[in-house]
């Protein structure tokens, strides 16, 4: 084995099995474990035949038992599982990178908490696309200051479960920010009925769920007489994997610490 050794949990997810294809295709990264839960239809299967590839890995449901093979863990999974991975992390010094979204902000004070023993990068969308868009947000915001509405719409697949996607909020964080507002007190999520005139000081959401679309956002600057939209569109999960690999890379070395994406691609 060479390079960082990688486990991953969620192993029969939609973005478990990408992160296994992505592993066992990566030249420098290794494949060093493969988890899920209790009772899930993969435990006991090997990793690399859920994603038609060669592999010596069996995915396990033995979590604490086995995740100290790996020196990163990379979860894609629900909240509630990702913190209790975390405990487990923490307690045995493994890295995370967690692209799990949907979390309260008591959970991320727990990660925060936790990367003070052990490195991790948490961030709501791993694709180098989408942090490109979130530079791009704080530029637009800041020329397009005043005058101007702004509203995220986004779009995924039937099975997500948690709306707005982690990434539109983190994309109004990015504007309000740079328009020195509190995303907390300014949000909208959502219209229905007799709503009133606009607000200008709001940031609108909007979400659609259907099909099987992988992940859409846009982001409109809506003035008087022009409008500016900033979108990223999703074709693939790889994306996702890719970047949670390098995020993984990253942490190679590091004692501890809380990153995102922007850290890991040089854009802070
Ligand atoms: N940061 C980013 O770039 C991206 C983030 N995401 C996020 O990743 C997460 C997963 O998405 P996706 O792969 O589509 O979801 P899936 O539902 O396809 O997969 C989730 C996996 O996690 C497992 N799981 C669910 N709950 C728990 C738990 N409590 N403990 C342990 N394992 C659990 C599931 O097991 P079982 O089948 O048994 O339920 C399944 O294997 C979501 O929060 C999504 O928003 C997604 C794409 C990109
Ligand atoms: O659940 C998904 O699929 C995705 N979730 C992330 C989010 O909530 O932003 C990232 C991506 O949009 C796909």
């Amino acid at each position: 084995m060479s390079g960082v050794r990688v486990a991953v949990v969620g192993a029969n997810g939609r973005m478990g099995r990408m992160l296994i294809e992505a592993t066992l295709k990566d030249g420098e990264a290794s494949l060093a474990a493969a988890f899920d839960r209790p009772g899930s239809p993969a435990v006991g299967r090997n990793a690399g035949e859920l994603v038609g590839l060669p592999s010596e890995v069996v995915v396990s449901d033995d979590f604490a038992g086995q995740i100290a093979r790996a020196d990163c863990l990379i979860d894609f999974t629900r909240p509630e599982g990702t913190l209790e991975h975390l405990r487990t992390c923490r307690d045995q010094g493994v890295g995370m990178v967690i692209g799990t979204t949907g979390f309260e902000a008591e959970g991320k004070a727990a990660i925060a908490a936790a990367a003070k023993d052990i490195p991790i990068v948490f961030a709501p969308n791993m694709a180098v696309g989408v942090n490109l868009v979130f530079k791009l947000l704080d530029t637009a915001a800041k020329i397009l200051n005043q005058g101007y509405d702004i509203e995220i719409v986004e779009a995924h697949h039937r099975h997500k479960i948690d709306a707005p996607s982690g990434t539109a909020l983190r994309m109004g964080e990015v504007v309000a920010a740079a328009l020195g507002r509190d995303l907390k007190a300014c949000a909208v999520y959502g219209r229905e009925g007799v709503t009133g005139e606009r607000d200008p000081s709001t940031i609108g959401f909007a979400t659609v769920r259907g099909g099987d679309i992988v992940g859409d956002h846009n982001v409109m600057f809506c003035g008087l007489g022009e409008r500016v939209e900033i979108a990223h569109r999703a074709g693939s999960r790889m994306p996702y994997a890719l970047g949670s690999l390098r995020a993984a890379r990253f942490l190679a070395g590091k004692r501890n610490g809380l990153y995102d994406m922007q850290d890991v691609l040089g854009l802070r």
